[in-house]
């Protein structure tokens, strides 16, 4: 049994041993784990685990302080609700006075009262006896009849006076004597009180008396005792072994007559954010029936149903039930380790993520793919921002980098891109996976054959240069989709299919990032041997299956229930086979994005390894002659004379007419941008009251 307690800024020897090997530079380096000594012998039974080591750092002190603070502010605000029922503690002690108070009077009265009664009964008898005694001209028998019976009353009343008067003795005794048997403690407490400590004392042990009081009184006179029958985790209750059982059996996940065994006690998270405890299911009830209750369990806890997670353990009726106080996940965002890293080794995960519970989610690329889903502003750029910027400061990546949106998110990354297209255009992304496909994929293939390996590795890695990282990224692939003809159609999807499914074993990385994850977006067969999966907020149980695999909605992993607030809050599966954790992605604003890629350009320009610059095609010399032109056009004769300066087919020859040379310059300058698929015949226009030929500024960008 153990209860994982350590939050997130405790020391982790785990974590500090992953990025041990993940960061390097001045500065990069985390901080040594504070040492955390054993004692030895302290637990020779091995049964202890409910004390981690590092609860007596200072740090778990520190911890242990803020859970008890936590948890006192609770209870009082718990007791202060419970006054004002008639289980307060007021009303409790009154009834506790009321009782005592019964007690010592006790049921000696009723005899008391009955022997009054009789004792005015006998003598009404013997007054109306005297009465017919003292007629006058009675017969002298019936005289001494009446006589008789006047002394007999006369003796019945005195008998009856003489029991009234024992039993109001007695009654007097036994009173006096419960009145100080309930009397002697209190005044025994308060006496010894006040002897030894004086006011504090007496004031100590009246408190002892009203707490006895209150004991006294705890039944209602309904007979009632104080329950947290209808405690919830939000209304401020704390969490019982009772509401656990009372709240899984009223989402019926176990019957009325089962119970769920608690295998740790219920216990406040050490950074006071939730509460948790493991706890194992009846025989017959599956892990997942609790999963896919996930919404009414929450009801029952009284808490919305992000604050829920039930995470199986390593047996199919073992669970970890957390619920946290708060909605997780909507304060600051998680400030990337990356800011801090000088370099980084893409062989070693790549922390990527932090979990509810405050544990970093690192992912190891190599052999790795990934495909990152959500509805827009889900985060999966900035999700995806995280393998891409750890792999730009590592100088043995490539990046082959393509969006569908044309938008700006990739355009930073333009200066240490091999390859990237960044408007949408599936010319320019045939251009890449053809490159991919028939370029680079022989080379590091040849690699590996030159080594007679299966696959590349760190160690190939040391020992041959050409063992480099690949990281294809594609971001919205159907709008590729949508933009291509039939035949690129084809030709993309098979490129694709075939780089993802040969390129793992050579470091080639395919991620594939969409807004609508259905088989328009990315291909069934691509996607389902893309291995890592983010889903970010999804309008669908279904479409948050598409990404994470079929069923896992109902088994309780559902991005439908991610929160618009919850920014960058995804569920990340880092394997096929590897139950889904609900994270949020480090995030990287725009200028920390700048000032990292910046750091990995320089990284890049020192090892000699930064892509060559392209060279700029016949239509770049065109803008370029435009704009120095300052007018906004340009005229073909100037066109021409910036053209002969960078290329000599445009060179006028000695003994060529300005007529013949017009004519073969058009016709090359027409002959170079059919090459690269443009179309942009001259125009007239207007300039120093003539009428000339040449282009506009904007006809040349809109070709572009
Ligand atoms: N991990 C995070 N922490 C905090 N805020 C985040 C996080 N991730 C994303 N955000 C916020 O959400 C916004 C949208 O993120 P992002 O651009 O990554 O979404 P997206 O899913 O890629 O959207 P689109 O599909 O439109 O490109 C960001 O500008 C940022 O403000």
């Amino acid at each position: 049994m153990s209860v994982e307690t350590t939050p997130s800024s405790m020391p982790d020897p785990e974590w500090e041993r992953l990025v041990g090997s993940f960061f390097s530079g001045p500065g990069a380096a985390p901080e040594a784990a504070p040492v955390v000594k054993q004692t030895a012998g302290a637990d020779p039974m091995g049964d202890t685990p409910l004390t981690p080591a590092w609860t007596k750092t200072r740090a778990g002190w520190k911890a242990r302080a803020h859970v008890g603070r936590v948890n006192s502010a609770r209870g009082f605000r718990r007791w202060l609700r419970r006054q004002a029922t008639e289980h307060g503690h007021a009303a409790q002690t009154w009834r506790g006075i009321a009782r005592t108070a019964l007690w010592v009077q006790g049921v000696e009265g009723v005899q008391v009262l009955a022997s009054r009664h009789e004792v005015q009964q006998a003598q009404r008898d013997y007054k109306s006896a005297k009465w017919a005694h003292d007629k006058r001209l009675i017969p002298g028998t019936e005289k001494d009849k009446r006589r008789k019976d006047m002394e007999a009353a006369f003796a019945e009343s005195s008998k009856a006076l003489a029991g009234y008067k024992k039993a109001r003795a007695e009654a007097r005794t036994k009173r006096a004597l419960r009145g100080a048997a309930a009397l002697a403690p209190v005044a025994a407490v308060e006496g010894a009180g006040i002897h030894l400590l004086g006011a504090p004392g007496g004031l100590m042990a009246t408190g002892a008396t009203l707490a006895a009081l209150a004991l006294l009184g705890r039944r209602t006179t309904a007979g009632e005792l104080y329950t947290d029958r209808d405690a919830k985790i939000g209304d401020g209750d704390r969490m019982t072994d009772d509401m656990v059982n009372r709240v899984y059996r009223s989402a019926k996940v176990i019957g009325t007559d089962d119970v769920v065994k608690l295998l740790s006690p219920c216990t406040l998270t050490a950074d006071g954010a939730a509460w948790e405890v493991r706890l194992e299911l009846p025989d017959g009830i599956p892990a997942s029936k609790a999963l896919g209750a996930t919404p009414q369990l929450a009801n029952g806890f009284g808490v919305s149903v992000q604050q829920v997670s039930q995470t199986k353990g390593e047996r199919e009726d073992w669970l970890t039930l957390r619920v946290t106080l708060k909605v997780p996940f909507t304060g600051k965002p998680h400030k990337g380790p990356l800011l801090a890293a000088e370099k980084v080794n893409l062989w070693a995960p790549v922390p990527m993520a932090v979990s509810e519970r405050g544990d970093v989610m690192a992912v190891d690329w190599f052999e790795k793919t990934a495909l990152f889903g959500g509805e827009p502003g889900a985060g999966k750029s900035a999700a995806a921002n995280n393998p891409l910027l750890a792999a730009s400061l590592d100088v043995t990546a490539d990046f082959y980098l393509a969006d569908g949106k044309g938008g700006f998110d990739l355009t930073p990354f333009e200066p240490i891109a091999q390859m990237i297209d960044t408007d949408g255009d599936p010319k320019k992304l045939l251009a890449i996976l053809t490159h991919v496909w028939e370029v680079v994929l022989p080379e590091l293939k040849q690699t590996v054959k030159d080594h007679s390996v299966r696959k590349f590795s760190e160690s190939l890695a040391a020992k041959d240069k050409r063992v480099r990282f690949t990281i294809l990224y594609i971001d919205e692939w159907a709008s590729y989709m949508a933009a291509a003809s039939p035949e690129q159609q084809k030709e993309l999807e098979r490129l694709l299919r075939l780089i993802t499914q040969q390129g793992r074993a050579y470091a080639v990385i395919v991620i594939a990032a969409t807004q609508k994850p259905d088989s328009n977006a990315v291909p069934t067969g691509i996607r389902d041997i893309l291995s890592t999966r983010w889903a970010g907020r999804c309008m669908t149980p279904e479409a948050s299956d598409t990404i994470l695999g079929k069923g896992r909605a109902t088994a309780g992993y559902n991005a439908q229930r991610i929160l618009k607030s919850q920014r960058g809050v995804g569920y990340l599966q880092t394997g096929e086979t590897s139950e889904p954790v609900l994270t949020q992605s480090y995030f990287y604003t725009d200028d920390e994005v700048e000032t990292i890629l910046r750091r990995a350009y320089e990284l890049r320009q020192r090892a000699g390894v930064l892509p060559a610059a392209a060279e700029p095609d016949i239509l770049d010399h065109l803008l370029k002659a435009a704009a120095s032109t300052g007018r906004g056009n340009v005229t073909r004769a100037e066109v021409f004379a910036h053209l002969a300066t960078v290329d000599g087919e445009f060179v006028q020859g000695a003994d060529e007419s300005d007529v013949r040379y017009a004519s073969r310059a058009g016709s090359a300058l027409k002959d170079r941008l059919a090459v690269l698929g443009v179309d942009v015949p001259a125009v007239q226009f207007p300039l120093d009251g003539k009428r000339v030929w040449g282009w506009t500024v904007e006809a040349l960008q809109r070709a572009r």
